[in-house]
């Protein structure tokens, strides 16, 4: 047990998805897992258990920003050998060649935040998915016909910013877009060892003022998640 899950050891998976929403790991483990077991609920942050396809899959919260995720994708892979962390979220867009309800994998992650800085001796690490993780989601998403694109995600550790000129320069150097971890997961992957990537499903529209409906949100979730399943049970 740690601080922060109190499931007993070798509870986890290998492999876990993470949304932010702690409800969201919950409606996972319900209606996409067999024999899904909850094994940690410290501060509601709700880790499951079951199986896809025989394949062992853990589902946990992630909470949200940079902070929330490092704490918990540090002690799962160090104190649970958790292996792969794929994180399903959410982020809003700022180019218009991206649409509302596509989804987005950061192949690298940029960020505000200075975590990394104070990981790595003050100097850029280049935040980067696991490889082989992005490539059987690209895989996929192509069987499974959703739109996707593969870039540079920014991570912001705020959500409410006055600053609006930040993106005009986040759409100049190509960011796909905005959400509050990537950055931080892929940090905390390479210092310990583990395997990562973030993928997003686009919710909003930072330029255009769109967002989805309910009905919107639970489809692309839904699309999300299937294609997720189907990429982590092609894991060796
Ligand atoms: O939908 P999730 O996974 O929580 O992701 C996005 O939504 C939250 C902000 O509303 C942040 O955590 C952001 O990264
Ligand atoms: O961080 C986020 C997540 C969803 N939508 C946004 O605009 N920002």
């Amino acid at each position: 047990m740690t601080p922060h899950i109190n499931a007993p050891k070798g509870a986890f998976a290998k492999i876990v998805l993470m949304p932010g929403d702690p409800l969201r790991a919950k409606y996972i483990a319900e209606n996409f897992l067999d024999n899904a077991q909850l094994i940690t609920d410290v501060r509601n942050m709700l880790g499951y258990t079951g199986e896809f396809q025989g394949k062992a899959i853990s589902v946990m919260g992630s909470g949200m920003g940079i902070p929330s995720i490092s704490i918990y994708a540090k002690e799962l892979i160090t104190e649970y050998g958790v292996e792969n962390i794929i994180r399903i979220g959410s982020c809003g867009a700022i180019s218009n060649k991206i649409k509302l309800m596509d989804v987005v994998m950061a192949m690298g992650a940029s960020t505000d935040s200075a975590v990394n800085r104070t990981r790595f001796k003050d100097t850029d690490f280049a935040m980067i998915a696991d490889f082989n993780l992005l490539r059987l989601a690209v895989q996929s998403a192509e069987n499974q016909n959703i739109n996707y694109h593969v870039g540079n995600l920014y991570s912001s550790d705020l959500f409410y910013s006055a600053d609006e000129s930040r993106y005009d320069l986040m759409e100049k150097y190509g960011m796909l877009g905005v959400e509050m971890e990537a950055a931080g997961l892929y940090g905390v992957a390479a210092e310990y060892g583990a395997k990562a990537l973030a993928m997003m499903t686009v919710t909003d529209h930072i330029r255009q003022g769109l967002h989805l409906t309910a009905e919107e949100r639970q489809q692309t979730l839904n699309d999300m998640i299937k294609l997720t399943l189907e990429a982590v049970s092609l894991i060796d």
